[in-house]
């Protein structure tokens, strides 16, 4: 091991100086996102894993989670709904628990069986949750369900955060819900989606194909599980599998009943999906060319193992393509959107680097492998127009290849 950081360190966790989608103004309601002092007398404890569930109203989300609770024994887990003024969620909680039902909608937290509790949040963020679990003693896993609306794409940079700022959970992974009587239906027509979301959408340079809400649940899952298959037939369920890889080659596609998943450990829960990239990760997604779906795509960008001096240019590259939306380097392009991306870059006599990202925040990290001379590198984009030769083409040039 060599003793000293070399000066240009690659970047922590990277997040664009102005946030976007957050108007700056103060909202007294919301807390400000507070750096948390780890030099408190709390000793070093393990950081508590986090798993976004999202899909449509009724694609199986309580289902899903009653049957975590039951499966997975011996964690203490809480559960948190993302209510967002909806009374469907009081619902929820009664489905969720086997206890105090009746005064759910006035107690914030729901005891549950094995050590669980259940609560219901309007704002959903780090400091919430950590006022939570301050309030309930430790637990060993979050799942959060979102709303059937909800993008997940702004809800996981919340969770999604540098290490240096302290926080006591971390972004493990995201987990979709679609129904497969409707998923194709909801991702040709929109499902729910009312007219302002889908305003709002075209607004923000999404005209043409139509991008929905069921789009946004599949682009940015870890995982998609296809529930109620028993309500169709193999030929749909095909359809509906092909449809869900062709938007996300990244995702781990399964097909359930009831959301009975085969396995939790590794498939659902503790995936590690924001702070590992495996080779296997990328392999099916650089094999996938499909594009059946006219909105959302994912695409593989294969080009040569970096030299050193290349590595600010790499950066520099994906900061002008995840922070501005513009192609570097001049060439006329696409309006696109990225909505997730996965990267393992090798470095010619130094450590490969590993990439993600969700939306415009993204993270470089050195893995232990070393490169060798004829390694190549992958970069798996998700995404609206992510497919067009304009990304490898202006990635070339920016790295003085093209
Ligand atoms: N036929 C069939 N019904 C299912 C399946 N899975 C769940 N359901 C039923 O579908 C309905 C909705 O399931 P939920 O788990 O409440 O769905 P949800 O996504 O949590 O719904 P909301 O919280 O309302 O958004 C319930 O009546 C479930 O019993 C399945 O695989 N097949
Ligand atoms: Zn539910």
């Amino acid at each position: 091991m060599s003793g000293d950081a070399s000066d240009d360190e690659v970047p922590d966790l990277v997040q664009p100086p102005i946030n976007p989608g957050n108007d700056n103004d103060d909202t007294d309601n919301d807390e400000p996102p507070t750096l948390i002092p780890t030099t408190s007398s709390t000793p070093l404890k393990s950081k508590v894993p986090i798993t976004i569930i999202t899909g449509y109203l009724g694609a199986g989300k309580t289902t899903l989670l009653n049957y975590i609770l039951t499966a997975y024994h011996g964690k203490r887990i809480a559960v948190i709904l993302n209510e967002f003024g909806d009374s469907i969620d009081i619902e929820k909680q009664l489905t969720v628990s086997d206890t105090n039902s009746t005064s759910a909608s006035k107690v914030p937290f729901v005891p549950l069986a094995n050590g669980c509790i259940c609560c219901s949040v309007k704002d959903v963020g780090v400091a919430a949750i950590e006022n939570l679990m301050e309030a309930n003693g430790d637990f060993d896993y979050i799942l959060l369900e979102t709303t059937g609306l909800a993008d997940p794409g702004n809800v996981a940079p919340l969770f999604w955060l540098d290490e240096g700022l302290g926080s006591s959970i971390f972004l493990d992974g995201i987990v979709t819900l679609v129904d497969a009587k409707n998923l194709l239906k909801s991702l040709d027509e929109g499902y729910g989606d009312d007219e302002e979301a889908l305003e709002g959408r075209k607004e923000h340079g999404h005209a043409g194909p139509l991008l929905t809400t069921a789009h946004l649940q599949i682009s940015h899952a870890d995982v998609v599980i296809i529930n109620k298959t028993d309500l169709v037939s193999e030929e749909e369920l095909e359809a509906v599998q092909q449809r869900v890889r062709s938007i996300n080659a990244l995702a781990k596609v399964s097909t359930t009943t009831k959301a009975e998943v085969p396995t939790l450990e590794g498939f659902i829960l503790d995936l590690h999906a924001y702070d590992a990239v495996s080779a296997a990760d990328l392999t099916f997604a650089e094999k996938g060319h499909s594009h059946i779906d006219p909105s959302i795509s994912t695409s593989t960008i294969v080009f040569p193992a970096l030299r050193e001096e290349q590595v600010d240019r790499f950066d520099r590259w994906l900061r002008t393509v995840l922070w501005e939306d513009k192609l570097p380097d001049g060439k006329t392009y696409e309006k696109f959107e990225i909505h997730r991306l996965k990267g393992r870059i090798p470095v010619v006599r130094a450590n490969i680097l590993l990439v993600q990202g969700v939306r415009n925040v993204y993270d470089v990290n050195e893995g232990t492998e070393t490169t060798s001379e004829d390694s190549s590198a992958k970069l798996v984009l998700i995404g609206k127009s992510v497919g067009q030769k304009a990304f490898e083409e202006s990635l070339l040039a920016t790295l003085g290849q093209g």
